[in-house]
């Protein structure tokens, strides 16, 4: 579901894609996958895992899930794969607290934490120069956020030039000095630097005392986060291209990485985020889930997030989305200043059906060939100082 025009905040982010499962009683559950240009393949892989999940017992999470995998020769390397799962894992638990009148966390060991501190994520479109961030962080702060992620490296890729790099330090400095200490200021390089670049950006930030530095290299270059280890001294956090636990595990195992941000969405739904968050704690690593679609994604993500005890920081777009987005889950969670916190809906949260019916679209997401899908909106640009 979405809209024709694009989204303020981000392209990707004007349709999201929903699976809703349907019980043999006629309960119903929904679960939430990525878009990002890939918004057609994932619907398509989810035509390959309903035929794995069609009449079997949705209570048989860990069961269905596994005979998917046995079955999905690509699934570890498919994001379109383990997108679908996803989706239906996140559906099934939301079928199961249904049924048993309970939401999703206490069937997850139970509430430990009660708020969930969030930081602000879309936040920027359209910001260039550093006037133009603080302008916007400014109210960022107003709405309650002690914590903000933003990219600085506006269209460098690859490499950075020295521009790019004197644009990026008076971007997080400005905010540093204008914002005082006590705001978290977290850089988002969004995989884009092969080594050389990624270390020169790493040092040239890390006075500003970055809260972390997120995905630094491209994602297959992750043989040299330990390289990066070497000249960083701002943690390394990433994530959202990590499928699974095994995936996870050599990361974390690894020491390439030092905060994880599995999306629930992509790496096998809420149970395989439970279980990813223990081999995290088991090396004392912190989760900062990523979450960048809809509210179905957050409130699943939240009832994962309140079971933890290495929970850190939560990701949100919440306060930059669209009105139809808003308006899709009628309860689940709130977001009040800067805070989450769940309203103990039965399931993962309630979806308002009318805005499904209303939204539905069929196709891709806009794109633009001069601004990758994956920034925010209008910030793909060169900054020139007069
Ligand atoms: O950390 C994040 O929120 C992401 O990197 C986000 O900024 C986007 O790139 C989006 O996830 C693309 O699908
Ligand atoms: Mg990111």
């Amino acid at each position: 579901m979405g809209e024709k025009s694009r989204e303020t905040s981000s392209p990707w982010s004007s349709t999201i894609l929903l699976v809703k499962i349907t019980s043999a009683d006629g309960l119903v559950g929904y679960g939430e996958a990525p878009t990002t240009l890939m918004t057609l393949p994932v619907l398509e892989s989810m035509k390959e895992v309903a035929r794995v999940f069609n009449g079997k017992d949705f209570f048989n999470v860990e069961r269905n899930v596994f005979d998917f995998y046995r079955n999905s020769f690509y699934l570890p390397v498919s994001m379109e794969a383990t997108s679908a799962l996803s989706a239906f894992e996140i559906a099934s638990w939301d079928l199961i607290g249904k049924q048993l009148g309970t939401p999703v966390y206490k069937l997850l060991g139970g509430e430990v934490n009660q708020k969930m501190r969030a930081y602000a994520n879309g936040w920027y479109n359209d910001c260039v120069s550093p006037d133009d961030f603080l302008k916007k962080a400014k109210e960022v702060v107003k709405m309650g956020f002690t914590a903000m992620k933003f990219d600085p490296f506006g269209d460098n890729y690859d490499s950075i030039t020295n521009d790019g790099l004197e644009n990026a330090r008076n971007i997080v400095g400005t905010l540093r000095s204008e914002l005082g200490d006590k705001v978290d200021l977290l850089i988002e390089y969004h995989g884009r630097f092969s080594k050389i670049a990624a270390i020169k950006a790493g040092m040239a930030l890390e006075e500003y005392h970055p809260f972390f530095y997120e995905e630094p290299l491209h994602p297959d270059l992750d043989h040299d986060l330990l390289d990066l280890k070497n000249y960083y001294r701002v943690p390394i956090a990433l994530g959202e291209r990590v499928l699974n636990k095994k995936i996870f595990a050599r990361f974390i195992s690894q020491k390439l990485v030092d905060i994880i941000q599995p999306d629930l969405t992509n790496s096998g739904g809420i149970l395989e985020g439970k279980k990813i968050a223990a081999i995290a704690d088991g090396f004392g690593i912190p989760v900062a889930p990523h979450n960048a679609f809809g509210p179905i994604q957050t409130a699943a993500t939240l009832n994962l997030d309140t079971t933890i005890t290495n929970f850190i920081i939560q990701e949100s777009f919440e306060m930059f989305w669209p009105d139809w987005k808003k308006k899709l889950v009628s309860s689940g969670y709130k977001l009040e200043n800067g805070y989450f916190t769940l309203t103990n809906e039965p399931g993962v949260c309630k979806v308002n059906e009318d805005i499904v019916e209303k939204y539905q679209v069929s196709g891709m997401e806009p794109f633009d060939d001069k601004e990758p899908p994956w920034v925010v909106s209008g910030t793909f640009k060169p900054y020139r100082q007069k």
